[in-house]
């Protein structure tokens, strides 16, 4: 049993991995765990191959006496819930015949070397599409046998949802209840899916109802283990009510590098609104004078650091311009010249359709690492408001904070934490550093069959929508499925446009018509079918292929925007050829596309463009795809290590204050009210 000691531990010292020492501990921060990692994975392969041998016993026996085992192996997690050396490889065996039973699905080797190295507490690197719900399923199952809760950490609501229907039975067969708690559920159904031993959710919901226990607990020590006691015993119990949750044991996170590193910052911050009343005011006033101001004259913009360049006294200038009688915030200089700086960035950076979208009158953020809205997400006090300013939409009121949480100190409470993803390799340092989890790259189960047809190069956004709809016709009229993958609602859009225009039929996936995701994905596989999506068909996005569909070549997917991040690129090719699949990729790719437009040096792009427009067949072979891929790599890098120093940087404010943190700056939080 953990004691009150082990909460206190660091998270590092919480791992089982050994720490470093030395020059050791030097590579370690630097390559992360990759030194140790072959020792590691020999170990890992060898007892998947035991269980392997187990598994084949196991198969034999009738389903009375497999139940009779899987209740024996469930008493002795119970009895020993820390002894993962005694029962790992005979449980996850059983686990993997009860997958096989229930889902009609066999764990391969690679899978039951997934799921051994997740319980014992890896992140583990995984190719897309190989299989990952299936082997975080098995050592879900075999860390809820102890009987204490299991959150199963997904990167959005459908996902969730998915994987909590569709194993139920596995769940079930293997002695336990599973639940899910997505953006909608009420809070008696939450309290239910929290009390099942495994719950599938999102980071935002399992940190929300994190915040609000501890709302509701006021008073007491912040503890997952005095959570679960309060709970069980009554004790200590606030008038509010009882905490939903039963603690913060074992975390396995699926898609981890999106929830341990892109969503690490973000605030998840629980408030209350205030009446209405004077920032909605001001920040119309802001606006107002932010409308009358000309970029390039009156101030400049940099676009690499999102920032606004002018000085506070010219700000103040125009400021004063303005009268505004009914806002006394107005009336502050500093706080005026503070609104006008926030006026002329939501002016100057936030484009409708691309950061957010307007629904019902309300503006709604959509997550570009995700490409869905996010109703219960708010930028920072002030901004939103501009935003619903620019848009002509009901501003709405400022609120008050009651508690917050980073996702990065959330998943640290955690007692156990391990994870998967497919795209991890680039950050293991940084999660290493971070949250003391060591990397372990698993291999495939068959050889990949993806075909790269590499990266192609075009001037214009224009001359790159031509040569898309080019490519598209010509797998179209092979009968290949086709998936577009872009970066914003607004692209998503006016490329389809653009296609309909060129004869041909498409769907679309973006945060306007995310109520149609499902039907969306299942026919995405069919034959000769387009869709064009942002990327809500990026991670975990399971994409089935129509029975002859393979003979054609499988999924033809199209990267047509290139994102901050390679990882994000990677997650979209990944949805072609899984699972041994055949299948293809190309990335067809423009100079103006906003990647290259914020972190490429402007005369080089330039005369990057100017190259590309002047060769004729740009960019698409030989020497212009080599420089395309130089520009490519150099304004991902640029911007990677713009995020990562932003992150280090919110690390050293959050430790200093020592609880919460300041928002980045432009950043979204995370808001549950
Ligand atoms: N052992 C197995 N036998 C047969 N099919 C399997 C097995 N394991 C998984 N699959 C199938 O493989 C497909 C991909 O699985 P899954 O979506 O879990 O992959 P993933 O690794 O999570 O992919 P991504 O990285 O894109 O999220 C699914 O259709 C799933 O049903």
């Amino acid at each position: 049993m953990p004691t009150p000691t082990d909460r206190q531990r660091t998270v590092h010292e919480r791992r089982r991995a050994p720490r470093p020492r030395g020059l050791d501990a030097v590579s370690h921060h630097i390559l992360g765990w990759f030194k140790r990692a072959p020792r590691h994975l020999k170990k890992i392969k060898a007892s998947a191959e035991r269980m392997d041998q187990l598994r084949q016993q196991y198969a034999e026996l009738k389903d009375g006496t497999l139940n009779e085992r899987l209740v024996e192996m469930r008493q002795r997690r119970r009895a020993n819930p820390s002894d993962v050396d005694e029962t790992l490889e005979e449980g996850l065996a059983l686990l993997a015949v009860v997958a096989h039973r229930e889902l009609g699905l066999s764990p391969y080797g690679v899978q039951l070397m997934t799921s051994a190295a997740l319980a014992r507490g890896f992140l583990t690197e995984v190719e897309t599409g190989e299989g990952k719900t299936l082997a975080l399923a098995l050592t879900a199952a075999y860390q809820a046998w102890t009987g204490r809760p299991c959150h199963v950490i997904t990167a959005n609501d459908y996902l969730a949802g998915r994987d909590a229907e569709q194993l139920e039975a596995f769940y079930i067969r293997a002695g336990l209840s599973v639940g899910r708690v997505l953006g909608d559920t009420t809070d008696p159904d939450r309290r239910r899916a929290y009390g099942r031993a495994v719950t599938y959710t999102t980071a935002k919901e399992a940190a929300a109802d994190y915040l609000r226990d501890r709302l509701r607990m006021q008073g007491l020590e912040e503890s997952g283990a005095r959570l679960a006691l309060a709970q069980m015993t009554g004790a200590g119990r606030a008038p509010q009510g009882e905490p939903v949750q039963r603690g913060l044991y074992f975390a396995l996170i699926d898609e981890a590098d999106n929830a341990l590193i892109d969503e690490a910052v973000t605030p998840l911050i629980i408030s209350r609104a205030l009446p209405a009343g004077q920032l909605e005011n001001a920040c119309a006033a802001a606006w107002k004078v932010a409308e009358r101001m000309v970029s390039g004259v009156d101030y400049e913009v940099n676009r690499v650091r999102k920032g606004i360049e002018i000085e506070l006294e010219e700000l103040e200038k125009f400021a004063m311009e303005y009268e505004v009688p009914e806002a006394l915030l107005w009336a502050s200089p500093s706080r005026r010249a503070e609104l006008l700086r926030l006026a002329l960035e939501a002016r100057e950076f936030f484009k409708k359709d691309v950061q957010y979208v307007v629904e019902e009158g309300k503006v709604v953020i959509v997550d570009e690492a995700t490409g869905r809205p996010m109703p219960m997400r708010t930028w920072r006090q002030g901004l939103h408001q501009m935003m619903e300013a620019k848009e002509g939409v009901p501003l709405s009121g400022a609120s008050e904070t009651m508690a917050r949480v980073s996702f990065q100190s959330f998943f640290c409470k955690y007692e156990n934490l391990a994870g998967a993803s497919g795209t991890v390799k680039e950050v293991a340092a940084e999660i290493w550093r971070t949250y003391g989890l060591p990397t372990l790259t698993i291999p495939r189960h068959l050889p990949s069959q993806r075909q790269s047809l590499g990266w192609h190069f075009y001037p214009s956004r224009d001359a790159k929508n031509q040569a898309i709809a080019i490519e598209t016709k010509a797998r179209h009229a092979r009968g290949q499925p086709i998936l577009i993958g872009l970066r914003s609602v607004e692209t998503s859009e006016s490329l389809a446009e653009h296609l309909v225009g060129e004869g041909l039929n498409c769907h679309i996936l973006n945060a306007r018509r995310h109520k149609e995701e499902a039907m969306t994905v299942m026919q995405a596989g069919h034959r000769s079918r387009i869709t064009i999506a942002t990327n809500m068909a990026g991670r975990g996005t399971d994409i089935r292929l129509e029975a002859g569909v393979a003979d054609l070549g499988g999924l033809h997917v199209i990267a047509s925007e290139p994102h901050e991040s390679a990882r994000v690129d990677r997650q979209l090719f990944g949805r072609a050829a899984r699972q041994g699949d055949p299948g293809s990729v190309l990335a067809i790719y423009s100079g103006e596309d906003p990647l290259f437009v914020r972190f490429l040096p402007s005369v080089l792009r330039r005369f990057w463009v100017w190259t590309m427009a002047r060769r004729g067949v740009p960019g698409s072979s030989g020497m212009g795809s080599f420089l395309g891929k130089v520009m490519l790599r150099w304004a991902q890098y640029r911007a990677q290590s713009l995020a990562s120093k932003s992150r280090r940087q919110v690390m050293l404010a959050e430790a200093e204050i020592g609880r919460g943190l300041g928002f980045a700056k432009g950043g979204a939080r995370q808001k549950a009210s």
